[in-house]
């Protein structure tokens, strides 16, 4: 990653901006009415409903403190993630992932057809994880993906797995909220999870660029599963569009505060009354920055449409249904290697 590699190139569009705006962030929502169980105060709870209502709507994104997972676990991933990005790059291809064990590392993912400046470790949170062998529609075959462990650091496995119990539970405590603030019953969402849930914890390494001005570390691009529950370190780097105005934002590092932004899943469920948004990262010349998303993502089976709750004569289905787990093949296809054409969208499967 020394000279310029027109790989890495963003078009003049898309490149990040000199000078940041740092407007007044995303929102920051304390989740101790939920989180703490000594008091259970149902007019706390409400209002902590209408602000993450008010969140979803207005960013689609926002940060959470008081969320109840114990720092040591965020500190044990963190020091394994550092641990094993820091090894040479002939010890992490051991790790590589293929096309029989798509979970592992590599340093070649494009977003959108542009390469990004980064290294990263995907995890499975289930193993086996069930996931359709094409996007083909009337191919049932369906492969059992199952995760790779570098050898060092000793404790990755445990340490993963550890944590990935902990963003389970706070994403299902997060859809509840999301699910009450739209007017739904709190476990609403839960059945799409409890079985075969296909959702994976990813370690980013972001190594210092030659030429921040040009690359992204993740081009703009939008999650595609219900939630994303993202770590990131003090360094920052994280920009996210503002729907007011469209402008890019960065997004403020808060220690021991967790991001979570709404995918486009919760937009189709929602019916376009939440909205999944853009976001990328900037890198820096000098310093590396390391972040954890986890990618709560439901069962490969589950047929993702407007819920019939929230859709009647005047407010109409705007999506056709569509299976998750071919969704989710068709966009995996992208990634492994640059191709010509965009990879599916949502907006792919919206009733004109
Ligand atoms: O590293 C980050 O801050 C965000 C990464 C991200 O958006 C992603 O991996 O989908
Ligand atoms: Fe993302």
């Amino acid at each position: 990653m020394g000279e310029v590699d027109a790989a890495f190139i963003q078009d003049p569009p898309h490149r990040p901006k000199l000078s940041t705006i740092q407007a007044e962030g995303i929102p920051i929502i304390d989740l101790s009415p939920i989180t703490n169980h000594r008091v259970s105060d149902p007019s706390a709870i409400e209002g902590l409903v209408k602000e993450i209502g008010s969140a979803c709507n207005e960013w689609g994104f926002f940060q959470v403190t008081n969320h109840g997972v114990p720092l040591t676990l965020r500190q044990n991933i963190e020091k394994a993630s550092k641990l094993f990005f820091a090894q040479s790059a002939e010890e992490k291809r051991k790790v590589s992932r293929n096309e029989s064990s798509p979970a592992g590392y590599y340093d070649t993912e494009h977003t959108k057809n542009v390469r990004d400046w980064k290294e990263v470790f995907d995890f499975l949170a289930k193993e086996p994880t069930f996931i359709p062998v094409t996007s083909d529609e009337h191919d049932d075959r369906v492969n059992q993906w199952t995760n790779q462990s570098p050898e060092y650091p000793l404790n990755f496995r445990v340490v993963t797995q550890e944590y990935i119990q902990e963003m389970e539970k706070l994403s299902f405590k997060i859809l509840e909220l999301i699910a009450l603030s739209l007017g739904l019953e709190a476990k609403r969402f839960e059945e799409f999870f409890i079985k075969d849930q296909t959702s994976f914890i990813r370690l980013n390494h972001y190594p210092p660029c030659p030429y921040p001005d040009l690359a992204l570390g993740v081009g703009r691009h939008k999650d595609p599963g219900a939630l994303t529950i993202l770590a990131q370190d003090e360094v920052g780097g994280l920009e996210v569009r503002r729907k007011a105005d469209q402008e890019w934002i960065r997004v403020k590092p808060t220690p021991d505060a967790y991001i979570i932004n709404i995918g486009d899943t919760v937009q189709v469920w929602s019916n376009d009354a939440y909205e999944s948004v853009d976001h990328r990262v900037v890198v820096n010349s000098e310093k590396e920055r390391f972040s954890i998303p986890f990618f709560f993502f439901p069962a490969h089976d589950t047929e993702v449409k407007p819920l019939e709750e929230l859709i009647n004569e005047q407010n109409p289905s705007k999506y056709r249904p569509y299976k998750w787990g071919k969704f989710l093949v068709h966009r995996g296809n992208s990634n492994f290697k640059k191709q010509n054409e965009e990879n599916i969208q949502i907006y792919h499967y919206k009733i004109a």
